[in-house]
């Protein structure tokens, strides 16, 4: 009975980040594409939110009122729980996610409801970070209820840091619930979606005028033996990309001792490709940078290093997955579309609101210390270095 409610409710919980995802997806296409359909699809959501939010609202407003006091399933009882628990502000951020609405009308026992409740109130500060960094539109909802005089409303109004000029993943979540930069070696940590290469660390010749120097080739783009494509199967040079979606439901937050680290905010399944691993295209014997580089193998014989991928100052979320001795995903040498890319992979089924992980190889650790804590960590081993 408990396994099954705390199912339900972690399975309603990761529907409603996936839900806000959504409506800041279609906000964004109906913003750049503004046709009827698109803005269609953008308004519904916050039409579907809007009859059960102007109820909980008047409810509060006068529970005495005739029309508030008929609940026959007890909806506003509910709402009234939820927002005496976390607010009004997490109220309209949740009620724009179907799934949440969903839980509203179907969560009927009490002790479904309040364990979602108590779930949401553990994620609060992850639930408001994630509906900030995409931009969710919920204050626009709450500004219609602000001069109605519930003074807790006009509280939560107040502006707060803005988060729309950021990628999501220049955004951590700290111990202490507040948001920092990723950041390393003096700089900020910046990401990318393409991987970028920089001529000048693959200039053998610096001294040459820069008009006669010849531009190093990406070691990365395709050849034609590099072998069939991931995602096609096709032996030919092809235009298939990886489905970047996933690294929207994964979010960066601060852990003891080892720094940043990537939480699932959603369910993946074994063998689902999580993202791609971006960074700098380095020379093969570069070697600035010993905490986030990976080596580039070629696809073909004789199975050289091509090049060193380091997401130190360029990358993306996928340089925070922290090693553990009993890893979540792999990295993986594919041939995708143009080129030859590491890809991050779900070694198992991986639950949501679980820490991703993966292997860094044992060399890694070579004096220094993992603090993984799995059974079978390398540094509690005799034979560890
Ligand atoms: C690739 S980076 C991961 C992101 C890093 N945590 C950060 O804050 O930018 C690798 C570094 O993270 C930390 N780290 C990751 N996993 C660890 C583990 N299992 N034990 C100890 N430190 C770990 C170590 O400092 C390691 O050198």
């Amino acid at each position: 009975m408990q396994q099954n409610i705390s199912k339900l409710t972690t399975k309603a919980l990761a529907s409603i980040y996936y839900d806000i995802n959504y409506v800041c997806i279609l906000r964004s296409t109906a913003r750049w594409e503004p046709s009827a359909n698109n803005v269609a699809n953008y308004r519904f959501q916050f039409s579907e939110s809007a009859p059960f939010l102007d109820r909980a609202v008047a409810h509060a407003l006068d529970p005495t009122h005739s029309t508030y006091q008929a609940d026959p399933s007890e909806l506003l009882h509910r709402l009234k729980l939820f927002v005496d628990e976390l607010g009004w502000k997490m109220l309209l951020i949740c009620a724009l996610a179907e799934g949440f609405r969903r839980a509203c009308r179907e969560f009927i026992h009490t002790v479904l409801w309040r364990e979602l409740v108590s779930k949401i109130k553990e994620n609060q500060w992850s639930l408001e970070v994630f509906a900030r960094s995409r931009v969710l539109d919920w204050r626009g909802q709450l500004l219609k209820y602000a001069s109605l005089g519930i003074p807790k409303i006009n509280t939560e109004l107040r502006p707060a840091r803005s988060m729309s000029e950021q990628h999501p993943h220049h955004i951590v979540q700290t111990m202490n619930k507040k948001i920092q930069r990723p950041w390393h070696d003096g700089s900020p940590q910046i990401h990318i979606n393409e991987p970028v290469m920089d001529p000048q660390k693959w200039d053998s010749d610096s001294d040459s005028d820069s008009d006669t120097r010849i531009r190093p080739t990406d070691p990365t783009i395709r050849k034609p033996n590099d072998g069939r494509c991931k995602l096609c199967r096709s032996p030919n040079l092809c235009a298939c990309t990886l489905d970047f979606s996933a690294g929207s439901l994964v979010e960066l937050v601060e852990r003891p001792g080892t720094g940043t680290g990537v939480r699932a905010l959603t369910f993946f399944k074994e063998g689902d490709i999580l993202g791609q691993f971006i960074g700098e295209i380095c020379p093969p014997d570069w070697n600035g940078d010993l905490i986030y580089s990976l080596a580039h193998p070629a696809q073909t014989k004789p199975y050289g290093i091509l090049a060193v991928i380091s997401p130190c100052k360029f990358g993306n979320w996928t340089r925070f997955i922290a090693h553990s001795c009993n890893a979540s995903t792999d990295f993986a040498s594919r041939t995708i579309g143009n080129r030859t890319v590491t890809t991050v992979e779900a070694a198992r089924d991986i639950a949501a609101f679980e820490d991703v992980t993966v292997n860094y190889g044992h060399g890694y650790w070579e004096g220094r210390e993992c603090m993984c804590g799995e059974e079978n960590c390398c540094s509690r081993r005799e034979d560890s270095w």
